[in-house]
């Protein structure tokens, strides 16, 4: 899989080095199970073309920017991790863009016209929801209009769960809340957060989202099947994990925690 990291900037030599392809389209942080809905609908798309694929994400993610920085996003899985895992599905062409005022404020048929047609894709496809231009103007609707006729479009249903979309969005909400044991149902795995234990302290990749305050059971495992089941707690800074016992040595360097249940404290069992 190759990486393209495209801005304005860089976008023209791009385009001329672009070949037919189909693309999926979203920022798709987490690769929860709508997004994955997303991507192997592509996948198909491509193989019955016998084209590439290609997946077009953001960077940062868009609600940071266009709230001006009010709306702060922690991430569910940070680039390298989405990367590694877009590769695995089979992924050929991993478009970053960086999301800034000047993309956000492309109008819908001129981002599609640039960043796709311009691109080479020839089907786009993505989810039910999917908005784009400036203000979110532009939907699933009106893109093959915007392209000219030359892209057709294939849009993914709601994948939801007991009547709740899944999104990344609400996965976030449950981290927060410590409700880590739900998550499989909506990412098909325990979340993981990938850092170093250097036989003192935890120090998490950048952009990762930290479980809220409290006790979990988790594994820690390593890249060479390394593992054990521990305790830790995540502090009320938001960003301490302490673990209640030791690590073995063989654990020290890169570590990944999976976070499998929240605790629950008795005293919030107490009923008063
Ligand atoms: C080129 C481009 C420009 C965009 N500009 C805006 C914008 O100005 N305002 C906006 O709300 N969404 C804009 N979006 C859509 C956002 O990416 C995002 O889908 C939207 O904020 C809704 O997010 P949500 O569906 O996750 O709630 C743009 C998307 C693209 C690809
Ligand atoms: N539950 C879902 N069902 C179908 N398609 C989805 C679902 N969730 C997201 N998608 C689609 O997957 C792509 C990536 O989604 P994106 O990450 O932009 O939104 P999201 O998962 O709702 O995240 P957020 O909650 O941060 O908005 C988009 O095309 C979007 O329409």
């Amino acid at each position: 899989m190759e990486t393209i990291l495209l801005n304005q900037q860089n976008l023209a030599d791009w385009q001329k080095k672009a070949s037919p392809n189909v693309m999926a389209l979203g920022c798709f942080d987490g690769l929860h199970l709508g997004h994955c809905e997303v991507i192997n609908t592509a996948i198909q798309k491509a193989k019955e073309r016998q084209v590439p694929l290609s997946v077009m994400s953001f960077f940062p993610h868009p609600k940071t920017v266009i709230s001006k920085g009010k709306v702060h996003v922690n991430y569910l899985t940070p680039l390298a991790e989405k990367e590694e895992k877009l590769r695995k599905m089979g992924v050929d062409t991993f478009y970053i863009v960086e999301f800034n005022q000047e993309f956000a404020g492309l109008s819908p048929e001129q981002f599609v016209l640039d960043y796709l047609n311009g691109l080479g894709v020839f089907h786009a496809v993505a989810g039910f929801d999917f908005s784009y231009g400036s203000y979110g103007a532009g939907h699933l609707d009106r893109l093959k209009q915007d392209s000219g006729g030359r892209i057709d479009v294939t849009k993914v249903a709601k994948v939801e769960l007991r009547g709740e979309k899944i999104s990344s969005t609400c996965i976030r909400e449950r981290l927060l809340k410590g409700k880590v044991a739900e998550l499989p149902e909506f990412i098909g795995r325990f979340y993981e957060t990938q850092g170093e234990w250097n036989g003192e302290t935890f120090t998490l990749y950048p952009y990762y989202t930290i479980p809220g305050p409290g006790r979990y059971e988790v594994t820690l495992k390593n890249d060479s099947g390394g593992s054990v089941h521990r305790e830790v707690i995540v502090l009320s800074d938001g960003i301490t994990i302490k673990c209640r016992d030791e690590i073995p040595l063989f654990l020290k360097g890169k570590l990944s925690i999976v976070w499998q249940k929240g605790i629950v404290e008795s005293r919030k069992l107490r009923i008063s």
